[in-house]
């Protein structure tokens, strides 16, 4: 393992690192800071939660004067609360060398965004729809651009950015640094970094197991209609200190926040029809520990860095095995441990089989947690809880002593202990939750043996079965509203169809509900209708309109 300084960074940039506590550099940030240093194109391919963004954000910030008032460098996320995450990260790599960085995302205000740019940041970090908004009212300029970086690229190809990836890598100088970062190289990803890059180096750091180590994973088989109080009682048995609870569809995590509100935990929803400023909301809550269970579809899957995740549990199983491997990825980060695990309906049992051969990870299984387990579980808490109490931890109890007197003078000790610690646990189990149920996944056959996501597109893609469940009817409706279909008809796949199967067979069964991407966009503001053609384009449908 190396330390940040042998890589020759100044000063400044060494002093923001270590203030982050890094140590030692992570496996890709040893191979990749080097090559990224000499401005050599670089691919590169690691685990969840190694450290990537600094593996690419320390060679970039490291090439930008501070007295530059130009954008020097642009990063594109896939997801608006990546590209948060991203700029917070940069920002905190850069503190003492004092460059100036912005996140450029739809949803959010874009005269703020544009008040941001007047002060003229260095580096930019963007989804790529409200990129190209900005390139096409001329608020941002690439024309200085030495630097692109390519974060979560399968995913943004996956979401259907190609054509704006490509308009956007088309305005930057050809002389310029591009790294592309990517959990697969399926031939798409191929295509592009055939195309803007020049001779890449690629990095890649994959274990022999896909999923990290760190992660204990376990499966409980339980039926649809059982699974919430599975959910329930498996929170009570583990107490996470911060979960993530994965469902299939936004009305599932609407659904599922609501019930475990009802019930007495902590637990807010996050998924793609949410305003951006309830999204940050709710990031925010989670961040700072004021919620502890955040609910959310596959929006939250890929990228996200909140410290203290212990637990991730996959109350629906994931489409897809590399989702899952990247939604277990939220737990387990910069080498701590965490626990994943999956509910899994009997008839979901060969999809579980699936991920673990893809995965090459055994999935353990494990009972269903008993009314006792998770009772134990809460009262231990509980029983934490007033300790720390006792131990001072919550301030004087002074107070509070001369009515313990009287208590115990009148009742029995255990009986008023047992009475305190009744109402400390809030128990709420006779609310009553009723959730709408979801169809169990099928597994699918798999395509090419290289590219662990090129099965799924020939095969249905995200939500390819749900179609003719006739639920989420209502989200889609609502998402047709707000987009005026323009880009209803995404039907051929992308780039004609190729080995891979293209893009459009997986996605098609959705696609036909007409919810263009710019559904998003037309309610948010995200792009302008007019940054491109519509109805001929042969672009896939983006990934958030599959219900998340
Ligand atoms: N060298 C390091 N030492 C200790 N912690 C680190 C180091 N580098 C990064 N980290 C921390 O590790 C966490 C994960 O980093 P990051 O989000 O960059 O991972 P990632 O590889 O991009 O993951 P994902 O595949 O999920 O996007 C962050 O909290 C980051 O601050
Ligand atoms: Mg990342």
């Amino acid at each position: 393992m190396k330390t940040f300084a042998e890589f020759g960074l100044e000063p400044k940039v060494l002093q923001a690192i270590t203030e982050l506590g890094f140590e030692e550099a992570t496996p890709i940030q040893e191979q990749a800071i080097p090559i990224a240093l000499t401005g050599s194109d670089l691919i590169g391919q690691a685990q969840t939660g190694t450290g990537k963004t600094a593996a690419f954000g320390i060679p970039l910030i490291s090439k930008i004067a501070r007295e530059e008032e130009k954008i020097l460098a642009l990063v594109m996320t896939p997801t608006r609360e990546l590209a948060i995450q991203v700029a917070e990260e940069i920002g905190k790599l850069t503190r003492f060398k004092g460059l100036r960085s912005l996140a450029i995302y739809g949803g959010q205000d874009i005269g703020r965004q544009i008040r941001g740019l007047k002060k003229k940041p260095q580096i930019i970090i963007g989804t790529p729809g409200r990129l190209l908004d900005h390139i096409n009212r001329k608020t941002i300029r690439l024309d200085d651009v030495q630097t692109i970086v390519l974060d979560e690229a399968d995913e943004m190809l996956d979401m259907g950015f190609m054509e704006d990836i490509q308009s956007i890598l088309k305005l930057v100088p050809e002389e310029r640094q591009t790294m592309l970062f990517s959990a697969t190289m399926p031939p798409n990803i191929q295509r592009l970094a055939q195309q803007f890059l020049k001779n890449p180096q690629h990095v890649s750091v994959i274990p022999k197991q896909i999923s990290a180590p760190l992660i204990d994973q376990a499966y409980i088989e339980v039926p649809e209609r059982q699974k919430f109080e599975a959910l329930s009682r498996l929170i009570d048995m583990e107490s996470p200190d911060l979960a993530i609870v994965f469902g299939r569809t936004k009305r599932r995590v609407d659904e599922l926040a609501e019930g475990l509100q009802k019930r007495g935990y902590s637990a807010d929803g996050l998924h793609g029809d949410l305003s951006q400023n309830q999204r940050d909301a709710v990031m925010r809550k989670f961040r700072d520990g004021s919620i502890d269970v955040l609910v959310a579809t596959d929006v939250a899957a890929r990228g996200l860095d909140v410290s203290g995740v212990t637990h991730v549990i996959n109350f629906d199983l994931p489409q897809d095995p590399e989702s899952y491997v990247h939604r277990i990825g939220r737990t387990g980060r910069a080498g701590k441990e965490g626990t994943a695990w999956s509910f899994v309906t009997p008839r979901e049992m060969d999809h579980l089989h699936l991920i673990e051969r893809v995965t090459r990870h055994r999935i353990t299984r494990k009972p269903l947690p008993t009314m006792a387990e998770a009772i134990e579980g809460k009262q231990r808490i509980t029983a934490e809880r007033l300790l720390a109490m006792v131990e001072g931890e919550g301030g004087e109890l002074n107070e509070y002593k001369g009515i313990a007197i009287q208590l115990l003078e009148q009742y029995d000790s255990v009986q008023l202990l047992s009475a305190a610690m009744k109402l400390l646990t809030g128990d709420n189990k006779d609310a009553q939750v009723e959730l709408t149920p979801e169809d169990p996944i099928r597994a699918k056959r798999r395509g090419g043996k290289n590219d662990i996501r090129s099965g799924r597109k020939p095969n249905g893609g995200y939500g390819g079965n749900r179609t003719g469940s006739g639920s989420g009817g209502g989200y889609r409706g609502n998402r047709d509203n707000a987009s005026g279909g323009s880009r209803g008809g995404y039907s051929s796949g992308y780039g004609g169809g190729s080995g891979s199967g293209g893009y459009g067979g997986g996605y098609k069964g959705n696609r036909d509900s007409g919810t263009g991407r710019d559904g998003a966009a037309g309610r948010s503001g995200e792009r302008k209708p007019s940054t491109r053609p519509s109805s001929t384009s042969t672009r896939p449908a983006k990934r958030e309109d599959y219900d998340i």
